[in-house]
């Protein structure tokens, strides 16, 4: 059936062995996959049916060339398929970069990941002491055991370190047609060493860039690609970004990683029609190793989970930087540039907050807000009204408390962090981001006129949850581009909870969540029967309803909570 033999390619006059089992043919390899002595050769046969279908099948190529729809097969779902990234890119021996940052980002972010060597470095802190480059032959026997046997949303590439592995890669991406193709154009590290020599220069402009839905050159990188052009300025890399789009992606990320010191971490993306400044604060560590490859597969992370572009990368680019907060003062070797956190303490930060920290727009199903004035009818504390709404099934509880002395409120906010902690429930504070900051709550939801945007943001870090709540397409575009976490839209429906307060109507619920890329949860005047016609609205991005005297004006909170968890599944039975 097979052999095991030993590759060797000689390299800057350097013996590589690759140890290999190398089956004689493909054809071979084909008919020991359909063989009927396998004990899974029913599903064997049936992907292999795919993959001929695979093969007929059309996509357009070419420059700024059409995609398959990002949606379109990825979320996890009922088939138990999760989202898959295939990185295909160079192993780092410090595994601060390459495959190894790949690896530890996809899983970070709940994605299954699997690789394709390109290269072996010798790697460290210090530098890259050694390059061994995989042969071109065996690239394309690792593609294809992947893309011809799993179900493959996303490829990322990182070191494509000869002409040879780029050619065989954009075969195979041509045989197995993908969701998306990332490019990072791996060509120096930050210690100065080459990863891919000018050699491949022609093919990554003429041929790799023209298939690519996404490349992010670093400012080197960038420049680079552009024939030397100098990058030092943000205005450079705006520029910088048009240019590389003519060489046919259809979009680009140019990354201000290497920026000097002083200025915000910025990267620029131009998407052919707008160019978006994203811009973080800049953490203030030596352990940067790494990042460029952890945020190309974060932003494919993303992708593959259904997510639109800009939104992807603007969630990976806040796992970059919690990641690089997280891993600030770690010491792992003795040189420059050390590698940071992709998984380590944000675990550990997961397990103390009961791995609720992470946001997921299914926390905004059954969004309970509480009112002290309801609290006091009924006799009960805020903490038991808490309680009760989360036995019931709330998904995500905010304290909404405008009339309580500061000290109070904060009294009553510690006790309800632990609770709804160990429910596994999100805890929001109501526009008090000093009160969200005292008790560690998971984050707050903040009005039009309350505290800006960014402000709370760099207040609270990138890793809590930001709520704004908007009335219209204009403010939720907005709460989007300053890196909201999610939209709360009314009122729907007239309310006495809140004076004064505009009805928007099921109409203007919908005109908002159809302009917004942010997850949507509908509030004012919900009750259990109108829950179901607003929860059947047809916009994907409404994620669930707020709720204030529903369930706080009521003798039973936990039972009413039930009632209307039951309703609202009922009328969006695939949440
Ligand atoms: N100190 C920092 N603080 C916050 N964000 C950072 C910092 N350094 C880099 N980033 C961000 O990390 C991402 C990767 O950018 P960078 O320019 O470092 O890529 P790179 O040079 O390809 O990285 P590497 O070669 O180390 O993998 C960008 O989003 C950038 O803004
Ligand atoms: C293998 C590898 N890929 C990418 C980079 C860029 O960070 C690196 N240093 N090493
Ligand atoms: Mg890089």
């Amino acid at each position: 059936m097979g052999e095991l033999v030993v590759i060797k390619t000689t390299r800057a006059g350097e013996l590589c062995n690759l140890v290999t089992f190398k089956r004689s043919t493909s054809d071979h390899m084909n008919s020991a996959m359909l063989s009927s002595s396998c004990p899974q050769s029913h599903c064997l046969a049936s992907k292999q049916g795919n993959a001929i279908h695979k093969l007929h099948s059309e996509r357009a190529y070419g420059s700024h060339s059409s995609r398959v729809p990002m949606a379109a097969s990825s979320s996890e779902g009922s088939n138990g398929r999760i989202p898959h990234v295939l990185t295909v890119a160079g192993s780092d021996s410090g595994a601060g970069a390459g495959i190894q940052a790949d690896l530890k980002a996809c899983a970070a972010l709940g994605v299954y990941c699997s690789t394709v060597i390109t290269a072996v470095t010798a790697q460290n802190t210090v530098g890259v002491q050694g390059v061994n480059i995989v042969p071109e032959e065996f690239v394309a026997e690792q593609l294809k055991s992947v893309l011809s046997d799993m179900q493959v949303g996303v490829v990322k590439t990182g070191m494509l370190p000869s002409i040879g592995a780029v050619k065989v890669l954009l075969q195979c991406i041509k045989e197995f047609p993908i969701q998306a193709l990332i490019v990072d154009p791996v060509m120096v590290s930050t210690s100065g060493d080459v990863l891919a020599g000018s050699s491949v220069l022609p093919i990554f402009r003429e041929e790799l860039l023209p298939m690519a839905d996404l490349v992010t050159p670093n400012i080197k990188e960038a420049s680079i690609l552009l024939g030397g052009m100098v990058l030092e300025t943000v205005a450079d890399m705006r520029r910088a970004a048009k240019s590389i789009y003519d060489m046919g992606p259809r979009n680009v990320l140019v990354k201000g990683g290497d920026l000097p010191d002083s200025l915000d971490a910025v990267d620029v993306f131009f998407d052919g029609e707008h160019l978006h400044e994203l811009s973080s604060r800049r953490i203030n560590t030596w352990n940067t190793h790494g990042t460029g490859c952890t945020l190309a597969s974060g932003i494919a992370a993303e992708l593959a989970k259904g997510l639109p572009m800009l939104s992807a990368i603007k969630i990976s680019k806040r796992f970059v930087e919690t990641a690089l907060d997280y891993g600030k003062d770690i010491f792992i070797g003795c040189g420059p540039q050390g590698p940071f956190d992709h998984l380590l303490k944000l675990k550990n930060t997961l397990r103390r907050l009961g791995a609720h920290r992470l946001f997921s727009p299914a926390d905004l199903f059954l969004y309970a807000v509480t009112d002290s004035g309801m609290n006091k009818k009924w006799g009960r504390s805020i903490n038991d009204a808490v309680r009760a709404a989360v036995e019931g099934g709330a998904t995500i509880v905010q304290l909404r408390e405008k009339n309580m002395e500061t000290r109070d409120f904060l009294e009553a906010a510690q006790e309800c962090v632990p609770l709804c902690r160990s429910y596994g429930v999100p805890l929001l504070i109501n526009d008090r981001v000093d009160i969200a900051l005292a008790c560690d709550a998971d984050g707050v939801h903040v009005g039009q006129s309350d505290m800006p945007l960014s402000v709370v943001r760099s207040l609270l870090g990138p890793e809590k949850i930001i709520g704004v709540s908007c009335k219209n397409p204009e403010q939720a575009y907005q709460a989007w581009i300053d890196g909201a976490d999610y939209i709360g839209c009314g009122g729907v429906f007239p309310t006495n909870t809140k004076a004064n307060n505009q009805t928007i109507g099921l109409d203007g619920l919908k005109a908002v969540c159809l302009a917004s890329k942010l997850p949507v949860v509908a509030i004012g005047g919900i009750n259990m029967s109108n829950a179901g016609s607003v929860m059947e609205i047809d916009a994907p991005n409404l994620a669930g309803v707020a709720v204030v005297s529903t369930l706080f004006d009521t003798e039973c909170v936990s039972s009413t909570t039930q009632k209307l968890h039951a309703a609202l599944k009922a009328a969006a039975p695939r949440t």
